[in-house]
């Protein structure tokens, strides 16, 4: 099992850089074509507007002067006919129905008294005019445009008039053009054809923030405060801006002064409305590119799994190093790339090594190092094995006869050796599935599994004769003394049948040495072991 006291494995980690790497630079291309995008949208429908809005100043400065010249014509045509009231009601007539610049005309005495109109539904006929607007007419004897004002007919309009002059120059009185704000007029087909249906729309203020022309009509008259543009417009200024309007929406706004009457023009748009396509598109690029996107992370995902794969697999079987069927796994592991190669390499040679260290540790753990024999350890397990798969077997327990002397006349050295050349002998009398030990000094143990009592005295009896018989460099002839007894047949007790094995090298000892005892037999101290059995 890997470690999990790591929070983040190989492959949650690729899961997160798979997203990292191609999610996140996605997004954020994705995100900043949005913004640049958007940012030129705005620039290009401010820029635009502004540019709309001086068209129409122009234009409507234009229809101004043009105006003002159809009425100057008039005024001249008038002069020698003012006293003549069907001249002057036809010149009305003609005036306002072939140049279509106003609404209705009115033709004033020097008094402000009205002469003649058309339309002839007006009724205002015979009436004096007071309005400060009409008296501004009269008494500069010029070219007026008018403020906004609200007309004796109910009417909300512009005046435009002009002075009419006698031959001699005497001042006659007025001829005037009435725009009417709220309804139909040349302004509407001056400004309200620009109307779009994509939310852009004009406006027009006076010099007073005083709406004179507006989409809605309700809204002519109204007093703008708090509008960025309006405000530039009231300082003489035309550009663009970015604003909230009065009714608390976003606007792009272009804006323009009409240098005859410093009227503004705001042509504008609602952000909303502009940024509209560009989620459409953007919208529509997400759709387009995200199948491309999702392909890109599949391969990546998948690539990076190509690539962790055999590490993963090589840390697999880092953490179970010490298990046999390891070296195997990380054999199996298809590393292809060089690094994983040169890894699963390095992996399978540390394997080796350990594994070698591993057995040659248990091996010492469990071996005598100067005979090479099982030692106590080594005899306790093989005990608790044939204990525990109930294998019986038989207990020879040997011990070198008068060995101190060996010692003393020879050597430690040599004594060592006869130890080793003992070893050797023990083997040599046992089969493999035996087991021989040192136990202690020169105290030796063959245990003889699945061996019955007559079987192991035989063995017993062929290893102290082998030893009887055979002379060591330079100590000679050695004898043993040999104790034999057998689980379970001598005893259940597997602690007793081996104090009886004890027991009965006791007892060969006190026999005489070089001879075997065996549990259950009686030995003559006289007699060979090899007549006991
Ligand atoms: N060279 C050598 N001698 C050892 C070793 N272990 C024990 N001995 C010696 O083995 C001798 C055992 O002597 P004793 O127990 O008196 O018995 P013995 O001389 O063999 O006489 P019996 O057993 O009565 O026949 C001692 O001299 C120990 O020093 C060893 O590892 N190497």
């Amino acid at each position: 099992m890997p470690n999990t006291s790591y929070k983040m494995d190989l492959r949650r980690l690729i899961l997160v850089l798979t997203i990292c790497s191609a999610l996140i630079p996605f997004a954020n291309t994705f995100y900043a074509g949005y913004l640049v995008q958007r940012q030129q949208l705005i620039d290009n429908t401010l820029e635009g507007h502004y540019a709309y809005a001086n068209k129409l100043a122009r234009s409507t400065d234009d229809f101004l002067q043009s105006a003002l010249q159809q009425l100057d014509y008039s005024a001249k045509l008038l002069g020698p006919h003012m006293g003549d009231e069907n001249y002057l009601s036809q010149e009305a007539t003609r005036l306002r129905l072939q140049t279509k610049s106003f609404n209705s005309v009115t033709v004033l005495d020097h008094t402000g008294y009205v002469l003649a109109t058309s339309p002839d539904t007006l009724q205002i006929k015979g009436k004096t005019l007071k309005s400060a607007n009409v008296l501004e007419a009269l008494e500069t004897k010029k070219p007026v445009i008018s403020s906004p004002y609200l007309a004796i007919t109910g009417n909300f309009i512009i005046f435009i008039s002009q002075p009419v002059f006698a031959a001699d120059g005497k001042f006659l009185g007025v001829v005037g053009g009435s725009i009417y704000l709220k309804q139909e007029s040349m302004l509407d087909t001056l400004l309200g054809s620009h109307f779009y249906h994509d939310g852009s729309y004009v406006y027009v203020v006076d010099k007073s923030k005083q709406i004179i022309y507006h989409p809605d009509g309700k809204r002519v008259g109204e007093r703008i405060q708090n509008n960025a543009a309006i405000e530039q417009l009231h300082e003489g200024e035309s550009g663009h801006v970015p604003l909230v309007n009065s009714r608390g929406v976003e606007m792009l706004a272009g804006y323009a002064i009409v240098p005859s009457t410093g009227w503004g023009i705001v042509a504008q748009r609602p952000r909303a409305a502009t940024l509209a396509p560009l989620n459409e598109l953007m919208r529509s690029v997400l759709y387009k590119t995200l199948p491309i996107a999702i392909i890109m992370l599949l391969v990546i995902w998948w690539s990076a799994r190509r690539i962790a794969s055999p590490l993963r697999q090589l840390a697999n079987g880092a953490h179970d190093m010490d298990k046999p069927e390891t070296a195997q796994n990380i054999q199996s592991v298809k590393s292809w790339y060089f690094e994983s190669h040169e890894l699963k390499k390095a992996m399978i040679k540390g394997i080796g090594l350990l594994h070698r260290n591993i057995t040659k540790l248990r091996e010492d753990v469990n071996t005598d190092p100067l005979t090479g024999l099982g030692n106590r350890r080594h005899l306790d397990a093989a005990i608790a094995e044939f204990q525990a798969q109930s294998i019986p077997f038989a207990v020879v327990a040997l011990d070198i006869d008068h060995f101190k002397r060996v010692n003393d006349g020879f050597g430690h050295d040599a004594g060592d050796e006869v130890l080793r050349l003992l070893a050797l002998q023990m083997r040599e009398v046992s089969r493999l599935d035996d087991v021989p030990c040192r136990v202690g000094g020169e105290e030796f143990l063959l245990l003889l599994p699945k061996a019955p009592l007559h079987s192991a005295a035989q063995v017993a009896e062929r290893l102290r004769a082998l030893v009887e018989s055979t002379p060591l460099p330079a100590v000679g002839h050695i004898t043993v003394s040999l104790g034999v007894s057998a689980w379970p047949d001598s005893d259940a007790d597997i602690k007793t049948v081996f104090q009886q094995a004890d027991a009965m090298l006791y007892t060969a000892k006190r026999g005489g040495r070089n001879r075997v005892a065996i549990y259950g037999h009686s030995v003559s101290p006289s007699t060979q072991s090899a007549a006991l059995i």
